[in-house]
């Protein structure tokens, strides 16, 4: 089995007494696409930044993170980052007066050998829309313009593994399936992305294989053809009917 680009052990955040997340083991292979699915509160954003070392409040996090290999669960953020990996948190990250030019510009390519950011032409060629878009603010694009440049300067780090923490939401329908779609070239160009979704019927097409949490922990996951039709996942489908 090829060596996993990212994988924690025993990861585990708690407020106080309330246990937000227990995960014995999750990894993520060199071109593969998982996707995290699970209700509201169930963990999925808390575990994306305990990756990265990042937490709403002051949670006690504790556990194993490996990137290529090297143990990086005592880092900083930005020194997660500064090694490839990379969170495009909920909503974005992207600055609101800056234009989309700006926006990519402050997004310095990596300094390490061996790896190196997407230039203008690639982040172009992925997302048509942002070069028609340059000069305006990124308070003036639309969302799912906003979340493409969120990608895009994610993308100008050079990741080696990037996190995704809902990227379709308050998207349009068409527009979530245009930013998933681009995520999956992305993957299939080698790149490995750990992908949170509610949207689980977005995801299902786009994903390898699913990770299902309910209250911090996993209670399925395996290859996408054999989650699809997991009891679980349906009601997972109907939890975000209702939501
Ligand atoms: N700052 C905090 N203080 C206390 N509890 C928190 C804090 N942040 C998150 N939690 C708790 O951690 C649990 C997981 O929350 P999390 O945001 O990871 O869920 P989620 O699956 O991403 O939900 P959503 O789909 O609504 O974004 C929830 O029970 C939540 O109440």
């Amino acid at each position: 089995m090829t060596a996993p680009v990212l994988e924690a052990r025993d990861l585990r955040v708690a407020y106080g007494g309330h246990v937000a997340l227990e995960i014995p083991h999750i990894a993520l292979a060199p071109g593969e696409l998982v996707g995290v699915v699970g209700a509201n509160g169930a963990g999925k954003s808390t575990l994306v930044n305990a990756l990265l070392g990042w937490s709403r409040g002051a949670p006690s996090v504790s556990g194993s993170v490996r990137l290529d290999g090297e143990e990086i669960g005592a880092m900083a953020p930005h020194q997660r980052v500064a090694r490839g990996l990379t969170l495009v948190p909920e909503g974005g990250a992207v600055f609101m007066r800056l234009t989309v030019a700006e926006n990519l510009a402050a997004a310095r390519p990596p300094r390490s050998a061996g790896r190196r950011g997407h230039d203008e032409a690639e982040i172009y060629a992925l997302f048509p829309r942002l070069r028609e878009r340059l000069d305006h603010a990124a308070s003036a694009l639309s969302g799912g313009e906003r979340q493409m440049l969120a990608i895009a300067r994610a993308l100008r780090l050079g990741p080696r593994a990037l996190l995704l923490d809902e990227p379709s939401i308050g998207l349009a329908p068409r527009l979530v399936a245009d930013v998933l779609r681009a995520v999956r070239g992305l993957v299939d160009e080698n790149l490995s992305v750990l992908l949170v979704e509610q949207n689980v019927r977005a995801a299902i097409e786009v994903v390898d294989r699913l990770v299902l949490l309910e209250r911090g922990r996993i209670i399925a996951q395996g290859p996408v053809a054999e989650m699809r039709d997991d009891p679980r996942i349906l009601e997972a489908y109907l939890g975000e009917a209702a939501a």
